[in-house]
């Protein structure tokens, strides 16, 4: 399988950069919050609120497990990691690039967006935590990690295109 996974906490850039590494290298691009938003007709406050964070978590899985694409980028959700099903599909059907941000950084673009429901709930220092807690099964999951601190949008997107060519031409010479 040929896919690309982009993983990471929320607001690490996950959303901006695949857009632009699909454009890029000229593959179709999936974004799991917007396909799940869209199959809902529900946001993803909304889908929080009346069926509960697990039924989200379901429908995670169901994407990863039931997208048929095999030729694609997908932009995960930021908590994509936390299910080992999800790591396992994701580590087998594709190359996972993990996009690492520093958690200031990340605060600042995200603690004022109503759209993400488990910043709405939570303090900074609760949030932290989270970040801190799902780290490692970012990097475990992950085949590459891009730190992208001091880096521009356009950077990383040409970073990571150089990053993915190079793993496929490693992984053909296996
Ligand atoms: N390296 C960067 N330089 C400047 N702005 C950035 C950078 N990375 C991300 N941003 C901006 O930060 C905001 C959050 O990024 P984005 O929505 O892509 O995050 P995400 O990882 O998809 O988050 P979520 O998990 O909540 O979907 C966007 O406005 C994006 O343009
Ligand atoms: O980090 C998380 O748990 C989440 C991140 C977002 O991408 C959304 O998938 C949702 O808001 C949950
Ligand atoms: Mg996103």
């Amino acid at each position: 399988m040929n896919r690309i996974y982009l993983i990471g906490f929320m607001g690490c850039g996950k959303s901006a950069i695949g857009r632009r590494l699909s454009f890029l290298l000229k593959m179709p691009y999936y974004d799991m919050d917007k396909e799940i938003v869209r199959q809902m007709g529900m946001t993803i406050p909304e889908i929080f609120e009346q069926h509960g964070e697990r039924y989200f978590r379901d429908l995670e899985t169901q994407f990863l497990q039931n997208l048929e694409q095999d030729h694609c980028i997908i932009s995960t959700g930021g908590g994509v990691t936390m299910r080992k099903e999800n790591q396992r599909i994701m580590r087998r059907t594709g190359l996972v690039l993990f996009l690492d941000a520093p958690f200031r950084e990340i605060w600042r673009r995200i603690h004022k967006d109503p759209n993400r429901p488990i910043v709405r709930r939570s303090t900074r220092e609760e949030i932290e935590a989270l970040h801190k807690s799902r780290y490692r099964d970012y990097k475990r999951t992950a085949h590459i990690t891009i730190r992208t601190e001091h880096r521009s949008l356009k950077q990383i997107t040409q970073y990571a295109a150089f990053q993915v060519r190079r793993l496929k031409t490693e992984r053909n010479n296996v």
